[in-house]
């Protein structure tokens, strides 16, 4: 395994007006490794995931991705650079077919900078690509069903078929079981952990359940810092962590 992380926050800093919602964040994930950002309505998960995925700009400090700097890039040179992220809010193209999103999300990822022949053989490549990808999250015999006419859970699953449909290294999946049932996130559980084997994964989740089931390691972030930063059982014991979030009766947890 690379010694270099394959994702490193060096006390990155964010303010909106005068409010520091970032205060010096720092987090280390290794390649290959699940982690799981937790904290309190407001703490700055999704600011972490914005400055993280380029849609903003850190005031201080430095984010790597693999050891190369990333903060200040634009979102789509971060995807290009092995990082793609899924949204809370719905991405899909409604009108479009399961495959037909997958494709788009395949060929974005190959870009359109070539020669229409070469723009041809991609397409065979998109199109087994795209077929490989649905069959992996569970959906290849709903292929040609419009991404609006999918149940809620069949859209999720494509979001995250539409986030690794591009081969990037590392993801992020923002609330990846938010909305869903028991049995629903039960599956997306089992979803998640078969598609990001090999890769490297940071999720903000607010469901306790698969937050302690899926991450190797969990950082709390509790006003713009990470407070702790270690395996399940240890922030579970963390009485810091207790206080600040897990035994704070939080209407999340
Ligand atoms: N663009 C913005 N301009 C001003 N304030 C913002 C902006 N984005 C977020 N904030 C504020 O920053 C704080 C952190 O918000 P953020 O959404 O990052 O928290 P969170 O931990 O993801 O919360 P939740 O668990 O509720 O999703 C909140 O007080 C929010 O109102």
């Amino acid at each position: 395994m690379s010694l270099v992380p394959a994702l490193e926050l060096l006390d990155v800093h964010k303010r909106f007006g005068a409010t520091g919602i970032i205060r010096g964040a720092r987090l280390q994930v290794r390649a290959g490794e699940r982690v799981a950002i937790i904290g309190p309505n407001g703490a700055g998960k999704s600011t972490l995931f914005n400055l993280i995925s380029g849609r903003l700009a850190p005031d201080r400090g430095e984010i790597r991705l693999h050891g190369q700097r990333i903060d200040g890039l634009a979102p789509h040179q971060v995807n290009r650079r092995g990082l793609a992220r899924s949204f809370q809010v719905s991405n899909l193209f409604a009108r479009l077919s399961a495959f037909e999103n997958i494709r788009c999300a395949v060929l974005w990822s190959l870009g359109y900078r070539y020669t229409f022949w070469r723009f041809l053989a991609d397409l065979r490549d998109a199109n087994q690509r795209a077929d490989a990808v649905l069959a992996q999250i569970g959906l290849a015999r709903r292929r040609d069903v419009p991404a609006m006419n999918l149940t809620y859970a069949e859209q999720r699953a494509l979001e995250i078929g539409i986030t690794i449909a591009g081969g990037a290294p590392v993801v992020l999946l923002d609330e990846p079981t938010a909305g869903m049932s028991r049995s629903e996130t039960q599956r997306c559980v089992q979803l998640i952990r078969e598609v990001t084997a090999g890769r490297t994964l940071l999720m903000v989740e607010h469901d306790m359940a698969v937050v302690f089931e899926l991450a190797d390691r969990i950082a709390v972030l509790v006003h713009g810092e990470v407070i702790a930063f270690d395996t399940p059982a240890a922030v579970r014991a963390d009485a810091r962590v207790q206080a600040a979030y897990l035994g704070a009766g939080n209407a999340h947890a």
